[in-house]
């Protein structure tokens, strides 16, 4: 059995899509080889039909001649067909909504129409030699029927892979792996799981997914994308690898530089506890977890931070014990006694919450200087 998961990134499409966020085509081209060099399989690169600058920049990533495979996303008509056409040899996406809301207040169209569409343009593409996704938006308020006719019509046409997105994050994994069992067990079409974070489950859903058959998904870096935004490639990679052992070809030790690169690029860095990348998540400060840590790294290690190319860090502040206070005096080349590392666990604790910060190497010199004036000498400097 294959347990390798297709990763598909589209933090240069729906990732660029957050308000606010515009990448240049010197960004884009900088992270598109980062996400290759870390082992990405495909990328989402931009949306044809917003103009030739984008065609461009498109073309220019087409061209650096990468292993990951660059994929368009187009609507389902002529004007988007015919820019997609202007963009090189790359995947092309084409997407169409699917539930009755989109269908009846968006489109102002039916269920036969978007049957005869999907039929029309994915013919169309194929014709022209394009191999083509087609992307199911909003299917998961979609009627599961429905959905499954558009499967079928898409696969006759010639499609190679449909995406369920879950537009507007408003599953959860119980349902998202019912809903994607049922599809993947009506048509041979792969499916590709398209997961937002509206309710803080992308991740999860977009586990539940892979779990009940897709076979590919969407990430962003950082979880980038649109209101809330998307399943995050570092979650999502983790994640299959530490839980299920399933393989997606990624090097996770390129998962924080990337974090990095896209942070800058974006204006949004990652927030200091966002799993994985974020700089506090291998900080460790309570006594009970450092005195754990020290004794056998298993007690409080979900995974080794090496597996991405990080180290565990061990700071002093208000919740430290002695154990914790003993090792960083240590590091600092001071042996302290039991006394004085109880002592100064409340000098600690006290420059805490006077400070809101951890006591710096002179800080914890001047405290040890307090426990010989208070006569607990016995410290080697
Ligand atoms: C859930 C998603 O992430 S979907 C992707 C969202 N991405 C974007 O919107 C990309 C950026 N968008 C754009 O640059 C512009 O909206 C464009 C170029 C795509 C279209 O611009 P405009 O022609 O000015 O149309 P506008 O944005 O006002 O409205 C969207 C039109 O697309 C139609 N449309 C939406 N989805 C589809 C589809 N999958 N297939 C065909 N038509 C569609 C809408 O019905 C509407 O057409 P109408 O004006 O005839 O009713
Ligand atoms: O590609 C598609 O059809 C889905 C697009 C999307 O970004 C979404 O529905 O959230």
């Amino acid at each position: 059995m294959d347990l390798t998961v297709g990763i598909n990134d589209t933090t240069l499409r729906d990732g660029e899509q957050t308000a606010g966020v515009v990448f240049s085509a010197e960004e884009k081209i900088a992270i598109a080889c980062a996400l290759d060099q870390a082992g990405i399989a495909e990328m989402e690169v931009g949306i044809p039909i917003l103009g030739p600058e984008e065609r461009e920049t498109i073309r220019a990533i087409g061209a650096l001649g990468l292993r990951a495979r660059p994929m368009v996303w187009a609507r389902m008509c002529p004007a988007d067909l015919d820019a997609a056409s202007l963009c090189g040899n790359v995947l092309v996406h084409l997407s169409i909504p699917v539930s009755d809301i989109h269908i009846q207040r968006k489109l102002k169209r039916s269920h036969a129409w978007v049957l005869k569409t999907v039929t029309r343009f994915v013919g169309m593409a194929v014709d022209r030699g394009m191999r083509v996704s087609v992307g199911a938006e909003d299917a998961s308020r979609a009627d599961p029927d429905f959905l499954c006719r558009v499967a079928e019509v898409a696969q006759k046409a010639g499609a190679w892979r449909l995406r369920f997105a879950d537009t507007l994050g408003v599953l959860d994994p119980f349902t998202t792996r019912e809903r994607i069992g049922a599809l993947v067990r009506h048509t041979d079409l792969p499916i590709e799981m398209h997961a937002h974070d509206d309710l803080g489950l992308a991740t999860a859903n977009t586990l539940a997914a892979v779990l009940a058959g897709a076979r590919y998904v969407n990430t962003t870096v950082n979880g980038l994308g649109e209101r809330a935004g998307n399943a995050s490639l570092e979650e999502v990679v983790l994640a299959l690898h530490v839980i299920y052992r399933r393989t997606t070809g990624i090097d996770m030790t390129q998962l924080p530089a990337i974090s990095g690169l896209v942070g800058q690029a974006s204006g949004r860095p990652a927030p200091p506890q966002k799993s994985v990348v974020g700089d506090a998540v291998f900080t460790h400060e309570a006594g009970i977890h450092v005195d754990g840590l020290l004794k056998d790294v298993r007690t409080y290690q979900g995974f080794d931070p090496a597996e991405v190319g990080r180290a565990h860090r061990i700071v002093l502040g208000k919740y430290s014990g002695s154990q914790a206070v003993t090792y960083v005096y240590d590091k600092l080349g001071i042996a302290l006694s039991r006394e004085q590392a109880r002592r100064i666990v409340t000098l600690v604790r006290a420059h805490a919450m006077r400070t809101k910060t951890s006591p710096s190497d002179q800080d914890l010199r001047d405290f040890l200087g307090q426990t010989r004036t208070l006569g607990l000498a016995g410290a080697t400097l």
